[in-house]
């Protein structure tokens, strides 16, 4: 049985519990119980406040973690990293008001910069050679230049809404996060095969994602032509339909270029294509 810790509630819950149950393990979620067995995989998911999920895998309390990289730097425990998952992503900058003029870093000398992030602020402002205060708080952090709190701000942007709506413009990106599978060091064997596993359904969930499974009817001497527009692909199903001198293609396309590649298929005779969604890519 393995243990692994994911956020209670919050922005990173719900992709969580979607990865794990489209990795075959479905768990009940957390408005019931804070520790909750699956039926379908011996793992047991841990509920947590995602500030708390570093140290719970540090201590080995839980094996395994989902939690935003940003926490682990800001932690700062000593855990393995062990798999970015795609989701939650984000980044954690600097932002003046932005009626300022930013001449670069030095700006920063002297002013104070609030944050719910010290720890990774901190090391960025030694490591550059700045010397501002820092004041922590825990949320609502974009409001603090307008109140009269701080000069300027290190926190969470994504679209950037927020700067935006609280009259902040973004000046330096300190760390590009997104959601991160951790793990206790040196887990033992048991865990160890177990992790491995899950690693092995994680990877054939991503490798699915945006592509699709395409099938389509074309004539025989055609083939040739449709193995060309089809390039990376290692080499295309193609099957004999009983209609005498036709086949069907199998193929996975990236979503991407799905339109253009139908488009040129279409054009050499392609006819009757069946797009599908694909569900898992197992290798
Ligand atoms: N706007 C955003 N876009 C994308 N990812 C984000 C965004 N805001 C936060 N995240 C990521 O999601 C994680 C969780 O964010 P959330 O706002 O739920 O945290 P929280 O309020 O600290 O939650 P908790 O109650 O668990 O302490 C963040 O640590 C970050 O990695
Ligand atoms: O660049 P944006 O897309 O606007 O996203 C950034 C905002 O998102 C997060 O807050 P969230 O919405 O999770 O609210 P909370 O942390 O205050 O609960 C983060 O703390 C920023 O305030
Ligand atoms: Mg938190």
């Amino acid at each position: 049985m393995i243990r692994i810790a994911i956020q209670a509630k919050g922005r990173l819950n719900e992709e969580s519990i979607a990865l794990l149950k489209e990795a075959g393990i479905s768990i009940e979620d957390s408005k019931r119980k804070l520790l909750a067995k699956s039926e379908d995989f011996p793992i047991e998911v841990l509920y947590l406040r995602d500030d708390d999920i570093p140290q719970a895998v540090a201590m080995g309390v839980a094996d395994l973690g989902i939690v935003g990289l940003n926490e682990v730097e800001e932690k700062n425990f000593n855990v393995t990293l062990t798999h970015k998952l795609g989701f939650g992503k984000c980044r954690i900058s600097l932002a003046v008001p932005k009626t300022e003029t930013y001449p670069g870093l030095e700006y920063f000398n002297g002013k104070r910069v609030a944050t719910s992030y010290p720890a990774i602020l901190s090391r960025f402002f030694t490591e550059k050679g700045i010397s501002a205060e820092i004041h922590e708080i825990a949320g609502s952090v974009e409001i603090a230049p307008s109140v009269g709190m701080a000069d300027a701000i290190f926190d969470i942007v994504s679209s950037g809404g927020t700067l935006v709506t609280n009259g902040l413009k973004e000046v330096e990106k300190v760390l590009f996060s997104e959601a991160v599978l951790i793990a206790t060091p040196n887990l033992d064997e048991e865990k160890r095969q177990l992790l491995g596993q899950l690693l092995f359904r994680f990877e054939a969930v991503e490798r699915s994602k945006g592509m699709k499974y395409v099938l389509l009817n074309l004539p025989h001497d055609k083939i040739a032509e449709a193995i060309e527009i089809l390039p990376g692909m290692k080499s295309p199903t193609i099957l004999p339909l009983a209609q005498e001198g036709w086949s069907s293609i199998h193929v996975v396309i990236n979503e991407r270029e799905l339109w253009s590649k139908i488009e040129q298929l279409k054009a050499i005779g392609a006819e009757d294509i069946l797009v599908l969604s694909l569900e898992k890519m197992i290798r």
